[in-house]
């Protein structure tokens, strides 16, 4: 990839985030193990992340902010601001900052940072670990073409990306596909629930359940017809998908998901507006 050729990339936060970024970047190949850093203060993370995948780990941010060509922000909300302080003198436009907190806007990432470095603003999900994420990304006012280069370079490494038209989407995004792989991993319990219901093992039930949600989804990336097109081909008239549809649709699970989309999107946007009540961000 080569907007990432020769380039350091270093993850400040190795926990579910970080560390599926940085486990999904080394295994796909994309970049050598020697090119990406992780900096932590849990030390059993990073001893694992090292023995892992044969990376630099560190517990010294600043180290990490001297070497790396992006650093990733990847600790929770709410330290971001002082791990932004901590290495803000460091930081150089010849470096790119990738935030992916949730609800932290560029305009405060920028201000905390204090000068005029690139800063790209990143909603990304956990299955990058497999190298099935799905990112949203967005440019802050410092950031250009080589900056938007290495985000797409390093997303895409690990799964699908796409560029938001302006900063308030991402909240969107959070909504959908940041909070969304634990949405589906309640239909796959859920799913697989029902067959043992009906006598399956659980064992077979949960492979046949997250099979079928991976099959699903690899239809419509694939085939790239409308859902309801791919739904119409499953149903046989009078047959038994139809049945379940219809106790899907009566018990509201529809709007349940739309509602659901809508309740983690304005989350993020109480959080981004400072309007934010559970201590996600100071
Ligand atoms: N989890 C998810 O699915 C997604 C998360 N995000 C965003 O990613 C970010 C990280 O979330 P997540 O990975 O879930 O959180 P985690 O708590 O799993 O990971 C954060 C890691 O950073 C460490 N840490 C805390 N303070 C510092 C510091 N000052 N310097 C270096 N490391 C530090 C934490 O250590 P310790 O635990 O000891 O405090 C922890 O290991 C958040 O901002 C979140 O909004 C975005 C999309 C999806
Ligand atoms: O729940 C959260 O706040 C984070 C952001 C998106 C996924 N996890």
């Amino acid at each position: 990839m080569q907007a990432l050729a020769g380039l350091k990339v270093g993850f400040i936060g190795g926990g579910a985030m970080g560390g599926a970024l940085a486990t999904g970047l080394v295994r796909s190949g994309r970049v050598a193990p020697e090119q990406v850093l992780v900096s932590d203060v849990c030390a059993e993370r990073l001893a694992e992340l090292s023995r892992v995948l044969g990376i630099k780990t560190l517990s010294d941010n600043r180290f990490l902010a001297r070497e790396a060509d992006i650093i990733v922000l990847a600790v929770k909300p709410d330290q971001i601001r002082p791990v932004l302080e901590e290495i803000a003198d460091l930081v150089h436009p010849g470096q790119t900052l990738i935030s992916i907190a949730a609800g932290v806007p560029l305009a405060e990432l920028q201000r905390w940072v204090g000068k005029a470095v690139p800063v790209v603003r990143v909603m990304p999900n956990t299955p990058a670990l497999v190298g099935e994420g799905a990112s949203a990304y967005v440019l802050g006012s410092h950031a250009g073409s080589r900056d938007a280069g290495r985000a797409e370079a390093l997303l895409s490494a690990v799964g699908r990306v796409v560029r938001v038209a302006k900063e308030e989407l991402l909240d969107a995004v959070t909504g959908l596909s940041g909070s969304g792989p634990a949405y589906i991993y309640l239909v796959i319990e859920a799913l697989a629930e029902g067959g043992v219901r009906m006598g399956l093992s659980w064992r077979d039930a949960l492979l046949l359940a997250a099979q079928t949600v991976l099959g699903a989804a690899k239809m419509v990336l694939v085939s790239e017809e409308h859902p309801s097109v791919l739904k119409d081909r499953v149903m046989t008239p009078a047959g038994t998908t139809v049945e379940g549809l219809f106790v899907l649709e009566e018990r509201g699970v529809r709007a349940a998901f739309i509602e659901a989309v809508k309740a983690a999107a304005l989350r993020a946007e109480a959080i981004r507006l400072g309007r934010n009540g559970k201590g996600g961000k100071d």
